[in-house]
C-alpha cells in the first residue's frame, strides 16, 4: 500500500480499484467541464498572508453548522451512487463521518436507503431531496427522512434536468452496471470491488425503489431524471415542502445573489452556494468567485455554506476566511471511500482536518472563526471579471 498524504493520493488507488463507469461518474463535469476546472483554479488563484510571531498554541477547528456542532466546518456532500463506489458506500461514509463528528448527507439518488443508514448509524444525518413529478412520492420520502431522525432537510435546486455528461453517456451509466462485453471486460480487472459488492446489503436505488418500476435498468439515467423530476418547482413550492418538513432547510445549488435573496425570503436555514461541482451548468462561474456577492446579499440574515472544486484543508481555509460558514466535500470523500471504504473516508477526513488545522497556525489564527478576509490575498479582477 502506498503511503497516503493527500487527497490526490486516494484518487489514484480509487480509479485502479473502482470501475470506470462509476469512476467517470464522480469525476466527469458537463459538457466541456469548464465550471468543472474554474472550481479548483479558481481557489488556486487566491493567496494565503502568511503570519509569524504569533501565539498558535491552543488551536481549534470546532465550529456550529445550522446550529449543530461540528469537529470541523465540513460536511459529506450529497452524492448519488455512492454505494456503488464501494459496497455499503453510504452507511460506510455516514459511519466515518459520525465517528468524525461532521455531518453527512443523505442524496434521494443513494443506493442504502434512509432506513438503512438510519439503521447502520444510530445517529441522525441530513436528507438531501430531489422533487419529482409524483407529489405523494415527495411526501412519503419527506416522511420517511422524518421517521429516520434526520436533523435536516437539504433541498437541491440546480438539477431538475440533468447537465449533459458526455463520459456517461457513452459509458450507458446505470446502477448495478449493465452487463455488455465492454463493462464485462472492465469489471474482470476490478474483482476486489465486485467481490465486494457481492455482500453488499443493496446495489440499487434504495430510495426509490418501486417508484419506477425498473429504475435499475435504466439504459441512461439522465433520460429517467428528466422524465421524473419535477420541472415546474418554483418558489412557493420550496416553501411548501418547508413548510411540510417542519424542521432546518437548507437550499443547495445557489449560485446568484437574487436567488440568494429568495432563498432568504422563503426562510431557509442555510444556503450551498453550489454548481454542482461541474455537473450542471457548465459555464457558470466557480462557487467561490459567487461567494463575495451572496455574501453581501444576505450573509448576515442566514446562514451561507460553499461546496465545489474543495480537495484540501487549505481549499477549506479559504472558503471559510472568505466568509462561508461550512463548506461540503464531495469527490474528496468519494476518492476515500473508492479507495478503501470506511478508513478512506475518515483518511479523506483527516488529512483534510491535518491541511486546515496546519494551514490556520501558518497564517498565525488559532480557530476557524478568527479566519477573514485578512488572511487571504485575492486578485485585483477576482470579482469583475465579467459583467452581468
Ligand atoms: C458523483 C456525484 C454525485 C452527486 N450526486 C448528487 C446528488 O445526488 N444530490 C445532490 O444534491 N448533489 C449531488 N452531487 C453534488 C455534490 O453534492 C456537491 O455539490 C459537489 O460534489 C461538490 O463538488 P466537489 O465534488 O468538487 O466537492 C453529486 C456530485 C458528485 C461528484
Ligand atoms: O449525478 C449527480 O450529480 C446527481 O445529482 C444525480 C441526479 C440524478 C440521478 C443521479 C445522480
Amino acid at each position: 500500500m502506498p503511503v497516503i498524504t493527500n487527497i490526490d493520493d486516494l484518487k489514484r488507488i480509487y480509479q485502479r480499484r473502482v470501475p470506470r463507469m462509476f469512476f467517470d461518474y464522480a469525476e466527469s463535469g458537463s459538457w466541456t467541464e469548464q465550471t468543472f476546472r474554474e472550481n479548483s483554479s479558481d481557489f488556486e488563484a487566491i493567496r494565503l498572508r502568511q503570519r509569524v510571531a504569533v501565539d498558535m498554541s491552543g488551536r481549534s477547528t470546532t465550529s456550529q453548522m445550522i446550529g449543530q456542532d461540528v469537529a470541523m466546518p465540513v460536511a459529506l456532500a450529497p452524492v448519488g451512487l455512492t454505494g456503488m463506489q464501494h459496497a455499503d458506500g453510504e452507511i460506510k461514509a455516514a459511519r466515518a463521518a459520525r465517528d468524525f463528528g461532521v455531518p453527512f448527507t443523505l442524496s434521494t439518488m443513494s443506493i442504502n436507503s434512509i432506513e438503512d443508514v438510519a439503521e447502520a448509524t444510530g445517529a441522525p444525518f441530513w436528507f438531501q431531496l430531489y422533487t419529482m413529478k409524483d407529489q405523494d412520492y415527495v411526501s412519503r420520502l419527506i416522511q420517511r427522512a422524518k421517521d429516520a431522525g434526520c436533523s435536516a432537510l437539504v433541498i437541491t435546486l440546480d438539477l431538475q434536468i440533468l447537465g449533459q455528461r458526455h463520459k456517461d453517456l457513452k459509458n450507458g451509466l446505470s446502477a448495478p452496471p449493465k452487463l455488455t462485453p465492454k463493462t464485462i471486460a472492465n469489471l474482470a480487472t476490478k474483482w476486489a470491488w465486485g467481490i465486494g459488492m457481492l455482500g453488499a446489503k443493496r446495489r440499487e436505488f434504495g430510495n426509490i425503489v418501486g417508484h419506477v418500476e425498473g429504475i435499475s435498468d435504466a439504459s441512461s439515467l439522465g433520460a429517467w431524471t428528466n422524465e421524473q423530476f419535477d420541472l415546474t418547482l418554483d418558489w412557493a413550492k420550496i416553501a411548501k415542502i418547508k413548510e411540510q418538513w417542519g424542521g432546518k432547510v437548507i437550499l443547495k445549488g445557489i449560485l446568484d445573489a437574487e436567488d440568494a435573496r429568495m432563498a432568504l425570503k422563503v426562510g431557509a436555514d442555510a444556503i450551498v452556494v453550489s454548481n454542482h461541482g461541474g455537473r450542471q451548468l457548465d459555464g457558470a462561474i466557480s462557487s467561490i468567485r459567487a461567494l463575495p456577492e451572496i455574501l453581501e446579499a444576505v450573509g448576515d440574515q442566514i446562514e451561507v455554506h460553499l461546496d465545489s472544486g474543495i480537495r484540501s484543508g487549505q481549499d477549506v481555509l479559504k472558503a471559510l476566511a472568505m466568509g462561508a460558514k461550512g463548506v461540503y466535500i464531495g469527490r474528496a470523500f468519494i476518492y476515500g471511500l473508492g479507495a478503501m471504504g470506511q478508513p478512506g473516508v475518515t483518511r479523506a477526513l483527516e488529512i483534510i482536518h491535518r491541511e486546515l488545522d496546519v494551514t490556520m497556525a501558518l497564517c498565525g489564527e488559532t480557530s476557524v472563526q478568527k479566519l477573514g478576509r485578512h488572511n487571504l490575498l485575492i486578485p485585483k479582477d477576482f470579482r469583475g471579471k465579467w459583467e452581468a
